[in-house]
């Protein structure tokens, strides 16, 4: 049996060090090395390849990022499970992003950025945490971790899901029904939700004219999720007052995008997080032991509602 690692060989390095501690039993491989793919039953990749069929005997494919939208999964047959990354790694990283996000946002440092751009030294009239509400669309692993971190700034918080959910200090919104409910009630809104037929767009006009007049955006599910014209209209018209973005399609704009140089924005290279290896290989490890058990992963995707 092995496990193959299809990723780069520096991340390849550290797990093979962890799975020969922990698995020692199982053969590990980076996709440089020469295997036998019949004897895979592990493989490990940001997207599946076209060539899936090689393996034969695959039983679990591990996404390296916690976003799956790149694996299709009509390519992927059934009875192999598709499991996104759930690790402490990936979400360390993306709590530090959202808080040092919604900061940034709250504190006016685009306006700050183009004074200073200017030479202009004027303090400027900002509100006070406990006025300013921040929304999450999406309230999975990575909102619902990024939330903890936010709680001792005392923002009000709300979030938005498919389904219904109860966390303790969050006002929890869900369905298309109760969309319009939290985005009145968003000054900073979220987007940490995967991408979908469901979410492709799901940041566009209407939706921005549901916030609140001067309300923020802070992007880091997926660039198709937003309406780049969208969001340059309602950040002109004064309806947005500043936007973070750490995802754009496509990745990178191109160097003539009017978003690059838009006084509102700055723009981060898909970087909010990133899947730890020494982490992320204990996680794909008692995944693997859970699976041998009879027993789902952790993470495992619902095919029907592709994440
Ligand atoms: N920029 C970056 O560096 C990174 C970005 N990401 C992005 O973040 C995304 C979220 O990750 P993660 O937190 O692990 O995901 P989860 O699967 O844990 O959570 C997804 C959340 O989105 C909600 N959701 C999904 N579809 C809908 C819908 N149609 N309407 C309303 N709510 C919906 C889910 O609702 P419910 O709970 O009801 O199922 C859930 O709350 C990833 O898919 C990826 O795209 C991830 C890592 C890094
Ligand atoms: O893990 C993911 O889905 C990412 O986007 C990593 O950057």
């Amino acid at each position: 049996m092995a496990f193959l690692f299809k990723s780069d060989a520096a991340r390849a390095a550290i797990f093979r060090q962890v799975f020969a501690r922990e698995l020692p039993d199982l053969e590990f491989h980076h996709c440089s090395e020469s295997f036998d793919p019949e004897k895979v039953r592990y493989l490990l990749m940001w997207s599946a390849p076209d060539d899936l069929s090689r393996f034969r005997n695959l039983e679990v494919l591990f996404s390296i990022g916690a976003g799956v939208d790149q694996f299709r999964p009509e390519t992927i047959p059934d009875h192999v499970k598709l499991v996104r990354m759930v690790e402490d790694g990936i979400i360390r990283m993306m709590q530090e992003y959202v808080v040092l996000g919604v900061l940034t946002l709250h504190r006016e440092m685009l306006a700050y950025r183009e004074q200073q751009r200017r030479g202009v030294w004027q303090a400027l009239a900002t509100s006070q945490a406990p006025d300013r509400r921040v929304g999450f669309l999406g309230v999975g692993m990575l909102a619902q971790a990024a939330i903890d971190r936010l709680k001792p700034f005392r923002f009000p918080l709300a979030a938005w899901s498919r389904s219904k959910k109860v966390i303790e200090g969050v006002a929890c919104f869900h369905g298309d029904d109760q969309l319009g409910d939290f985005l009145r009630g968003t000054d900073i809104l979220v987007c940490l939700l995967p991408l979908t037929e469901q979410t492709s767009g799901i940041l566009n006009a209407r939706l921005f004219s549901l916030l609140p007049a001067g309300a923020r955006l802070l992007h880091v599910g997926r660039g198709p999720q937003l309406d780049q014209g969208a969001l340059i209209e309602a950040l002109d018209s004064g309806q947005l007052a500043a936007a973070m973005l750490d995802v754009t399609d496509p990745e990178p704009l191109p160097e003539s995008h009017p978003l690059w140089s838009h006084p509102k924005v700055i723009i981060t290279p898909h970087i909010a997080s990133v899947t730890q290896p020494h982490t992320a290989a204990r996680s794909v490890i008692e995944n693997i032991r859970r699976h041998r058990a009879g027993r789902n992963p952790i993470g495992l995707v619902d095919r029907t509602l592709g994440y």
